[in-house]
Protein backbone atom coordinates (compact mmCIF):
# COMPACT_ATOMS: atom_id res chain seq x y z
CA UNK A 1 0.00 0.00 0.00
CA UNK A 2 2.66 2.49 -0.96
CA UNK A 3 0.78 4.52 -3.55
CA UNK A 4 -2.26 5.72 -1.71
CA UNK A 5 -4.18 8.69 -3.09
CA UNK A 6 -5.83 11.32 -0.88
CA UNK A 7 -8.98 9.95 0.67
CA UNK A 8 -11.17 12.79 -0.49
CA UNK A 9 -10.80 14.67 -3.74
CA UNK A 10 -12.61 17.88 -3.08
CA UNK A 11 -12.12 20.65 -0.54
CA UNK A 12 -13.50 18.60 2.37
CA UNK A 13 -9.95 17.21 2.49
CA UNK A 14 -8.73 20.54 3.76
CA UNK A 15 -11.13 20.41 6.67
CA UNK A 16 -8.96 18.82 9.26
CA UNK A 17 -9.99 16.69 11.04
CA UNK A 18 -12.30 14.82 8.65
CA UNK A 19 -15.68 14.58 10.36
CA UNK A 20 -18.24 11.98 9.35
CA UNK A 21 -21.50 12.05 11.29
CA UNK A 22 -24.98 10.62 11.13
CA UNK A 23 -27.23 8.02 12.66
CA UNK A 24 -26.19 4.48 13.42
CA UNK A 25 -29.05 3.33 11.18
CA UNK A 26 -31.24 4.95 8.59
CA UNK A 27 -34.69 4.30 10.11
CA UNK A 28 -37.20 6.46 8.28
CA UNK A 29 -36.86 9.13 5.62
CA UNK A 30 -37.97 11.74 8.19
CA UNK A 31 -35.32 10.69 10.73
CA UNK A 32 -32.59 10.66 8.08
CA UNK A 33 -33.56 14.05 6.67
CA UNK A 34 -34.07 15.72 10.07
CA UNK A 35 -30.64 14.52 11.26
CA UNK A 36 -28.94 15.43 7.99
CA UNK A 37 -30.39 18.94 7.89
CA UNK A 38 -29.18 19.72 11.41
CA UNK A 39 -25.74 18.26 10.79
CA UNK A 40 -25.36 20.20 7.54
CA UNK A 41 -26.47 23.39 9.28
CA UNK A 42 -23.68 22.81 11.81
CA UNK A 43 -21.10 22.44 9.04
CA UNK A 44 -20.72 18.67 8.83
CA UNK A 45 -19.70 17.72 5.28
CA UNK A 46 -19.95 13.94 5.30
CA UNK A 47 -23.08 12.07 6.33
CA UNK A 48 -23.14 8.47 7.54
CA UNK A 49 -26.06 6.09 7.97
CA UNK A 50 -26.19 2.30 8.21
CA UNK A 51 -28.48 0.75 5.62
CA UNK A 52 -27.57 -2.88 6.34
CA UNK A 53 -26.80 -3.61 9.99
CA UNK A 54 -24.90 -6.75 10.99
CA UNK A 55 -26.37 -7.52 14.42
CA UNK A 56 -24.85 -9.81 17.02
CA UNK A 57 -28.15 -11.62 17.61
CA UNK A 58 -31.21 -12.11 15.41
CA UNK A 59 -34.33 -10.14 16.23
CA UNK A 60 -32.79 -6.65 16.36
CA UNK A 61 -33.27 -4.03 13.66
CA UNK A 62 -31.21 -5.28 10.74
CA UNK A 63 -31.34 -2.14 8.66
CA UNK A 64 -33.90 -0.68 6.31
CA UNK A 65 -32.19 -2.05 3.19
CA UNK A 66 -32.06 -0.61 -0.33
CA UNK A 67 -35.02 1.69 0.28
CA UNK A 68 -32.77 3.78 2.55
CA UNK A 69 -30.30 4.42 -0.28
CA UNK A 70 -32.83 6.76 -1.85
CA UNK A 71 -32.90 8.75 1.38
CA UNK A 72 -29.12 9.13 1.19
CA UNK A 73 -29.54 10.42 -2.36
CA UNK A 74 -32.04 12.90 -1.04
CA UNK A 75 -29.60 13.99 1.71
CA UNK A 76 -26.97 14.66 -0.92
CA UNK A 77 -29.31 16.61 -3.19
CA UNK A 78 -30.75 18.73 -0.43
CA UNK A 79 -27.74 19.39 1.82
CA UNK A 80 -24.77 18.88 -0.50
CA UNK A 81 -23.13 16.58 2.04
CA UNK A 82 -21.22 13.54 0.82
CA UNK A 83 -22.88 10.31 1.89
CA UNK A 84 -21.41 7.11 3.28
CA UNK A 85 -22.67 3.71 4.32
CA UNK A 86 -21.46 0.27 5.37
CA UNK A 87 -21.22 -2.55 2.86
CA UNK A 88 -20.71 -6.21 3.72
CA UNK A 89 -21.52 -8.11 0.50
CA UNK A 90 -21.18 -7.82 -3.27
CA UNK A 91 -24.89 -6.94 -3.48
CA UNK A 92 -24.45 -4.10 -0.98
CA UNK A 93 -21.52 -2.71 -2.98
CA UNK A 94 -23.49 -2.81 -6.22
CA UNK A 95 -26.60 -1.23 -4.72
CA UNK A 96 -24.62 1.51 -2.92
CA UNK A 97 -22.64 2.41 -6.06
CA UNK A 98 -25.78 2.41 -8.14
CA UNK A 99 -27.39 4.85 -5.69
CA UNK A 100 -24.38 7.18 -5.87
CA UNK A 101 -23.09 6.75 -2.30
CA UNK A 102 -19.79 8.67 -2.11
CA UNK A 103 -17.82 6.77 0.53
CA UNK A 104 -18.10 3.15 1.66
CA UNK A 105 -17.01 1.65 4.92
CA UNK A 106 -16.43 -1.94 5.91
CA UNK A 107 -17.63 -3.00 9.36
CA UNK A 108 -15.64 -4.78 12.05
CA UNK A 109 -17.36 -8.12 11.56
CA UNK A 110 -16.71 -8.01 7.84
CA UNK A 111 -13.07 -6.91 7.98
CA UNK A 112 -12.49 -9.96 10.22
CA UNK A 113 -13.60 -12.23 7.35
CA UNK A 114 -11.16 -12.59 4.46
CA UNK A 115 -13.77 -14.26 2.20
CA UNK A 116 -16.18 -11.34 2.63
CA UNK A 117 -13.33 -8.86 2.12
CA UNK A 118 -12.26 -10.55 -1.12
CA UNK A 119 -15.86 -10.59 -2.37
CA UNK A 120 -16.16 -6.85 -1.70
CA UNK A 121 -12.77 -6.13 -3.28
CA UNK A 122 -13.76 -8.12 -6.40
CA UNK A 123 -17.10 -6.30 -6.65
CA UNK A 124 -15.36 -2.93 -6.41
CA UNK A 125 -12.81 -3.92 -9.02
CA UNK A 126 -15.55 -5.12 -11.39
CA UNK A 127 -17.39 -1.80 -10.97
CA UNK A 128 -14.27 0.13 -11.96
CA UNK A 129 -15.21 3.10 -9.76
CA UNK A 130 -12.70 5.20 -7.85
CA UNK A 131 -14.42 5.44 -4.49
CA UNK A 132 -12.93 6.02 -1.03
CA UNK A 133 -13.28 3.01 1.25
CA UNK A 134 -12.76 3.05 5.00
CA UNK A 135 -11.99 -0.18 6.79
CA UNK A 136 -12.91 -0.61 10.45
CA UNK A 137 -10.61 -2.75 12.53
CA UNK A 138 -11.72 -6.37 12.89
CA UNK A 139 -13.62 -7.11 16.13
CA UNK A 140 -10.63 -9.10 17.40
CA UNK A 141 -7.35 -7.29 18.12
CA UNK A 142 -5.52 -8.61 15.07
CA UNK A 143 -3.53 -5.93 13.27
CA UNK A 144 -2.47 -8.29 10.46
CA UNK A 145 -6.11 -9.10 9.69
CA UNK A 146 -6.90 -5.38 9.55
CA UNK A 147 -3.97 -4.76 7.21
CA UNK A 148 -4.97 -7.81 5.15
CA UNK A 149 -8.47 -6.37 4.66
CA UNK A 150 -6.98 -3.05 3.48
CA UNK A 151 -4.54 -4.83 1.18
CA UNK A 152 -7.30 -6.85 -0.50
CA UNK A 153 -8.96 -3.54 -1.46
CA UNK A 154 -5.67 -1.94 -2.50
CA UNK A 155 -4.84 -4.95 -4.69
CA UNK A 156 -8.26 -4.53 -6.32
CA UNK A 157 -7.28 -1.00 -7.37
CA UNK A 158 -8.84 0.96 -4.50
CA UNK A 159 -6.20 3.52 -3.55
CA UNK A 160 -8.33 6.04 -1.70
CA UNK A 161 -8.26 4.04 1.50
CA UNK A 162 -8.64 4.88 5.16
CA UNK A 163 -8.79 2.95 8.42
CA UNK A 164 -11.29 3.37 11.24
CA UNK A 165 -10.38 2.46 14.80
CA UNK A 166 -13.59 1.33 16.53
CA UNK A 167 -12.10 -0.63 19.44
CA UNK A 168 -11.93 -4.36 20.04
CA UNK A 169 -14.47 -6.80 21.47
CA UNK A 170 -13.76 -8.47 24.76
CA UNK A 171 -15.57 -10.72 27.17
CA UNK A 172 -17.19 -9.17 30.23
CA UNK A 173 -18.16 -5.67 31.23
CA UNK A 174 -15.71 -2.79 30.93
CA UNK A 175 -15.78 0.98 30.97
CA UNK A 176 -15.61 0.85 27.18
CA UNK A 177 -17.97 -1.08 24.95
CA UNK A 178 -14.96 -2.00 22.80
CA UNK A 179 -11.48 -1.76 24.27
CA UNK A 180 -9.43 0.98 22.57
CA UNK A 181 -6.06 -0.84 22.68
CA UNK A 182 -4.56 2.33 21.20
CA UNK A 183 -1.24 0.62 20.53
CA UNK A 184 -2.84 -1.28 17.63
CA UNK A 185 -3.92 1.74 15.54
CA UNK A 186 -0.65 3.44 16.53
CA UNK A 187 1.29 0.50 15.09
CA UNK A 188 -0.87 0.70 11.94
CA UNK A 189 0.08 4.39 11.66
CA UNK A 190 3.76 3.51 12.11
CA UNK A 191 3.60 0.89 9.36
CA UNK A 192 1.47 2.98 6.94
CA UNK A 193 2.08 6.67 7.74
CA UNK A 194 0.15 7.82 4.66
CA UNK A 195 -2.99 5.85 5.44
CA UNK A 196 -5.65 8.20 6.86
CA UNK A 197 -6.72 7.02 10.30
CA UNK A 198 -10.12 7.87 11.75
CA UNK A 199 -11.49 7.11 15.19
CA UNK A 200 -15.01 5.94 15.98
CA UNK A 201 -15.51 7.09 19.59
CA UNK A 202 -19.19 6.05 19.53
CA UNK A 203 -18.38 2.35 19.21
CA UNK A 204 -15.33 2.42 21.46
CA UNK A 205 -17.18 4.16 24.29
CA UNK A 206 -20.69 2.81 23.77
CA UNK A 207 -21.93 5.76 25.86
CA UNK A 208 -22.66 9.39 24.98
CA UNK A 209 -20.46 10.74 27.79
CA UNK A 210 -17.39 9.03 26.36
CA UNK A 211 -17.66 10.52 22.86
CA UNK A 212 -15.95 13.82 23.74
CA UNK A 213 -12.98 12.46 25.75
CA UNK A 214 -12.31 9.68 23.24
CA UNK A 215 -12.48 12.14 20.33
CA UNK A 216 -9.96 14.39 22.04
CA UNK A 217 -7.70 11.44 22.82
CA UNK A 218 -7.77 10.39 19.17
CA UNK A 219 -6.87 13.89 17.97
CA UNK A 220 -4.11 14.10 20.56
CA UNK A 221 -2.68 10.92 19.05
CA UNK A 222 -2.70 12.40 15.58
CA UNK A 223 -5.77 10.72 14.10
CA UNK A 224 -6.96 12.36 10.87
CA UNK A 225 -10.65 12.31 11.60
CA UNK A 226 -13.66 11.09 13.52
CA UNK A 227 -16.76 9.14 12.60
CA UNK A 228 -19.42 9.87 15.17
CA UNK A 229 -22.97 8.59 15.51
CA UNK A 230 -25.53 11.36 15.66
CA UNK A 231 -29.31 11.01 15.67
CA UNK A 232 -32.04 13.67 15.79
CA UNK A 233 -33.71 11.79 18.67
CA UNK A 234 -31.15 9.39 20.19
CA UNK A 235 -33.41 8.05 22.95
CA UNK A 236 -35.79 6.72 20.32
CA UNK A 237 -33.08 5.28 18.03
CA UNK A 238 -33.76 1.80 16.68
CA UNK A 239 -30.14 0.75 17.29
CA UNK A 240 -27.25 1.84 19.55
CA UNK A 241 -29.28 4.50 21.36
CA UNK A 242 -26.88 4.81 24.32
CA UNK A 243 -24.01 6.03 22.17
CA UNK A 244 -25.72 8.46 19.78
CA UNK A 245 -25.71 12.20 20.38
CA UNK A 246 -27.96 14.87 18.90
CA UNK A 247 -26.49 17.06 16.13
CA UNK A 248 -26.39 19.95 18.61
CA UNK A 249 -24.45 17.98 21.20
CA UNK A 250 -22.13 16.84 18.43
CA UNK A 251 -21.61 20.43 17.39
CA UNK A 252 -20.77 21.36 20.97
CA UNK A 253 -18.28 18.48 21.20
CA UNK A 254 -16.63 19.39 17.90
CA UNK A 255 -16.31 23.02 18.92
CA UNK A 256 -14.64 22.17 22.21
CA UNK A 257 -12.09 19.77 20.71
CA UNK A 258 -8.55 21.05 20.80
CA UNK A 259 -6.93 20.53 17.41
CA UNK A 260 -3.28 19.53 17.35
CA UNK A 261 -0.92 20.93 14.80
CA UNK A 262 1.41 18.24 13.55
CA UNK A 263 3.47 20.73 11.55
CA UNK A 264 4.92 22.63 14.54
CA UNK A 265 8.63 22.20 14.97
CA UNK A 266 9.86 20.05 17.79
CA UNK A 267 12.91 22.16 18.70
CA UNK A 268 11.41 23.25 22.00
CA UNK A 269 10.92 19.62 22.84
CA UNK A 270 14.61 18.79 22.50
CA UNK A 271 15.52 19.59 26.10
CA UNK A 272 12.56 17.71 27.48
CA UNK A 273 13.38 14.76 25.25
CA UNK A 274 16.96 14.74 26.50
CA UNK A 275 15.59 14.34 29.99
CA UNK A 276 13.40 11.46 28.86
CA UNK A 277 16.48 9.82 27.31
CA UNK A 278 18.36 10.11 30.59
CA UNK A 279 15.45 8.78 32.60
CA UNK A 280 15.08 5.81 30.26
CA UNK A 281 18.77 5.03 30.80
CA UNK A 282 18.21 5.16 34.55
CA UNK A 283 15.19 2.88 34.19
CA UNK A 284 17.33 0.38 32.28
CA UNK A 285 20.04 0.49 34.96
CA UNK A 286 17.49 -0.10 37.71
CA UNK A 287 15.86 -2.94 35.79
CA UNK A 288 19.23 -4.52 35.18
CA UNK A 289 20.05 -4.31 38.92
CA UNK A 290 16.69 -5.89 39.73
CA UNK A 291 17.37 -8.77 37.33
CA UNK A 292 20.79 -9.34 38.93
CA UNK A 293 19.15 -9.70 42.36
CA UNK A 294 16.49 -11.94 40.86
CA UNK A 295 19.20 -14.22 39.42
CA UNK A 296 20.77 -14.42 42.91
CA UNK A 297 17.35 -15.41 44.28
CA UNK A 298 17.19 -17.99 41.46
CA UNK A 299 20.53 -19.41 42.56
CA UNK A 300 19.29 -19.70 46.14
CA UNK A 301 16.06 -21.40 45.01
CA UNK A 302 18.05 -23.84 42.91
CA UNK A 303 20.27 -24.79 45.84
CA UNK A 304 17.27 -25.20 48.17
CA UNK A 305 15.09 -26.98 45.57
CA UNK A 306 12.43 -24.25 45.70
CA UNK A 307 10.12 -23.50 42.74
CA UNK A 308 10.78 -20.37 40.70
CA UNK A 309 7.25 -19.03 40.79
CA UNK A 310 6.21 -17.53 44.12
CA UNK A 311 2.63 -16.40 43.62
CA UNK A 312 2.24 -14.93 47.12
CA UNK A 313 5.26 -12.69 46.71
CA UNK A 314 4.20 -11.77 43.18
CA UNK A 315 0.68 -10.75 44.32
CA UNK A 316 2.09 -8.72 47.19
CA UNK A 317 4.39 -6.84 44.80
CA UNK A 318 1.57 -6.21 42.31
CA UNK A 319 -0.78 -4.86 44.95
CA UNK A 320 1.64 -2.64 46.80
CA UNK A 321 3.24 -1.15 43.65
CA UNK A 322 -0.11 -0.57 41.91
CA UNK A 323 -1.29 1.30 45.01
CA UNK A 324 1.90 3.37 45.12
CA UNK A 325 1.57 4.17 41.41
CA UNK A 326 -2.02 5.29 41.91
CA UNK A 327 -0.94 7.51 44.80
CA UNK A 328 1.52 9.11 42.40
CA UNK A 329 -1.17 9.73 39.80
CA UNK A 330 -0.40 6.85 37.45
CA UNK A 331 -2.92 4.19 36.53
CA UNK A 332 -2.87 1.02 38.62
CA UNK A 333 -3.49 -1.05 35.48
CA UNK A 334 -0.47 0.53 33.84
CA UNK A 335 1.71 -0.41 36.83
CA UNK A 336 0.34 -3.94 36.89
CA UNK A 337 1.16 -4.47 33.22
CA UNK A 338 4.70 -3.10 33.69
CA UNK A 339 5.21 -5.43 36.67
CA UNK A 340 3.75 -8.40 34.79
CA UNK A 341 6.33 -7.85 32.03
CA UNK A 342 9.15 -7.48 34.57
CA UNK A 343 8.01 -10.59 36.40
CA UNK A 344 7.96 -12.61 33.19
CA UNK A 345 11.55 -11.66 32.41
CA UNK A 346 12.62 -12.24 36.01
CA UNK A 347 11.12 -15.76 35.96
CA UNK A 348 12.74 -16.42 32.57
CA UNK A 349 16.16 -15.45 33.95
CA UNK A 350 15.71 -17.67 37.04
CA UNK A 351 14.74 -20.62 34.82
CA UNK A 352 17.94 -19.99 32.88
CA UNK A 353 19.89 -20.34 36.16
CA UNK A 354 17.96 -23.56 36.94
CA UNK A 355 18.93 -25.01 33.55
CA UNK A 356 22.54 -23.86 33.72
CA UNK A 357 24.69 -26.88 34.61
CA UNK A 358 27.78 -24.80 35.26
CA UNK A 359 26.24 -23.20 38.44
C1 LIG B 1 12.32 -12.85 42.53
C2 LIG B 1 11.56 -13.89 42.89
O1 LIG B 1 11.08 -14.84 41.98
C3 LIG B 1 9.94 -14.67 41.17
C4 LIG B 1 10.02 -13.30 40.61
C5 LIG B 1 9.51 -12.23 41.29
C6 LIG B 1 9.87 -10.82 40.89
O2 LIG B 1 10.64 -10.66 39.95
O3 LIG B 1 9.42 -9.88 41.53
C7 LIG B 1 8.60 -12.48 42.33
C8 LIG B 1 8.21 -13.72 42.69
C9 LIG B 1 8.68 -14.94 42.01
O4 LIG B 1 7.61 -15.44 41.21
C10 LIG B 1 11.19 -14.13 44.30
O5 LIG B 1 10.80 -15.26 44.63
O6 LIG B 1 11.29 -13.17 45.09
Amino acid sequence: MNELKPLLKDETEKLQPIIIAGPCSAETEEQVMATARELAKNGVKIFRAGIWKPRTKPGGFEGIGVEGLQWLKHVKEETGMLTSTEVATKQHVEAALEAGVDILWIGARTSANPFAMQEIADALKASGVDIPVLVKNPVNPDLELWIGALQRLYNAGINRLGAIHRGFSSYGKHLYRNLPQWHIPIELRRRFPDLPLLCDPSHIGGKRELVAPLSQQALDMGFDGLIIESHCDPDCAWSDKAQQVTPDVLNFILNTLVLRDSTVTTESLTLLRQQIDELDNELLEVLNKRMRISREIGQYKKEHRMPVLQIGRHDEIMQSRAKLAEDMGMSGDFMRSVLAAIHEESVRQQIEIFNDRTH
